[in-house]
């Protein structure tokens, strides 16, 4: 690691276990420098600092990784269109990120420290504004739901048209959503569950425990055919590598079927001599809302096996256990792609098995939703 990440990461352990004071800090600050820029955010702050601060974190923590940096960050400054952020309102954020940094980390802070982080972000909001620069989409996509069908309580799939422009995703991506009818200005990321295809048609799949996520909560019970979402520019690095000619492992927990599914779909469209295996694992069988049509595809194509998993239901009468465990048992997977999606704790355990069962790091894809 050189000297200028080094200094990034030893910084942020002078903060780190104070972000909600990190937090308070920059906002409080940042409305100060420009009351204006209060109105692009929801009126409801709650968790949107964190947010935010991910994103710049997540940018510090990978400066060691170049090539990742700046495919993230030029992805991250599309992506922020959907604010309507300028130059002008990034330098105003480094002003209060800087600020916010000082004070929250006290004595321990130093000159060398305000110098890297002064030179992070000013790499950081470049790449950004290059990323949205070179963006030729608008901001982001008026989208009309088409259908929209419930699981059980907490579970929809739906479906929308993206209505002014075309949309080109890659399958395995996701999107940020906005429910402005309910929720105006907060957005939250979703998975795009289907292959890309000329009707400008995605289908999500949102899971929300009770309580939990608005955005979740307003797509699964609010929400309705008819009804206009947006959405925004899609990422994400989990796609298929068509140029590998080894085998595939997918692993989705419960609604990380979605990109799964995006990328059985689009496999369909051009694989015939690459064995897949999809195992799909959730808490009980009634959770397995995707599985009936994993089979249809299973049906239709000789190369494609599903393995559906329950972690919580004595009755079931497949594989149980935690679904990195039912892959542990069937592998070696050493010589496969693997993709991994779900909850966190899914994935880090799903990538222990995966590493102890000796796969390459460089064989295996995920996005990371929250911290691993
Ligand atoms: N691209 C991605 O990575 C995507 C991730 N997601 C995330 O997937 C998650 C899905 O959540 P739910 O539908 O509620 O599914 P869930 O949390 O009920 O997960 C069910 C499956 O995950 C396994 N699992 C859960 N906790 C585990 C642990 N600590 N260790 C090992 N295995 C564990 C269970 O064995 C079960 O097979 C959400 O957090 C969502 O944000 C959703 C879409 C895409």
């Amino acid at each position: 690691m050189d000297n200028f990440a080094r200094l990034l990461k030893e910084s942020w352990t002078l903060v780190e276990e104070d972000r909600d004071r990190l937090s308070g800090r920059f906002y409080a600050r940042l409305f100060l420098l420009d009351p204006g820029l209060r109105k692009l955010f929801p009126v409801e702050m709650t968790g949107q600092g964190d947010r935010i601060l991910d994103a710049i974190v997540t940018a510090t923590q990978v400066m060691d990784d170049p090539e990742s940096f700046d495919e993230y960050l030029r992805s991250l400054g599309r992506d922020h269109r959907k604010y309507h952020v300028d130059a002008a309102h990034y330098a105003t954020m480094g002003v209060a990120l800087l600020d916010a940094l000082r004070s929250t980390a006290g004595t321990g802070w130093n000159l060398e420290y305000d110098q890297a982080w002064r030179d992070a972000y000013a790499a950081i909001t470049a790449t950004m504004l290059a990323g949205a620069e070179s963006d030729e989409n608008p901001p982001y996509w008026h989208a009309e739901v088409l259908t929209h069908e419930r699981y059980g309580t907490d579970t929809a799939v739906l479906t929308v048209r993206a209505l002014q422009h075309p949309l080109v995703w890659q399958a395995g991506q996701y999107v940020s959503v906005e429910v402005p009818r309910h929720l105006p200005q907060v957005w939250r990321t979703y998975s795009v569950a289907n292959a890309p295809n000329d009707d400008n048609v995605l289908e999500f799949h949102v899971r929300t425990p009770a309580g939990a996520g608005w955005v979740s909560g307003a797509l699964v019970r609010r929400t309705k055919p008819g009804d206009l979402l947006r959405v925004a520019a899609p990422m994400g690095s989990m796609t298929v590598d068509r140029d590998s000619g080894r085998d595939i492992l997918c692993v989705a927990g419960g609604v990380g079927l979605a990109p799964v599914k995006a990328m059985v779909e689009e496999l369909a469209g051009w694989n015939r001599a690459r064995w897949v295996h999809v195992f799909y694992g959730a808490r009980h069988a009634d959770e397995l809302y995707g599985l009936a049509g994993l089979e249809e595809l299973v049906a239709a194509h000789p190369w494609l096996s599903v393995t559906p998993s329950c972690s919580d239901d004595p009755d079931f009468d497949g594989e149980r256990g935690d679904v990195p465990d039912v892959v542990a048992r069937y592998g070696p997977w050493t010589s496969h792609d693997c993709y991994v999606s779900g909850s966190a704790p899914m994935v880090r355990a799903t990538l222990r098995a995966l590493a102890e069962d000796e796969v390459p790091p460089q064989h295996i894809r995920y996005d990371t939703f929250g911290n691993l």
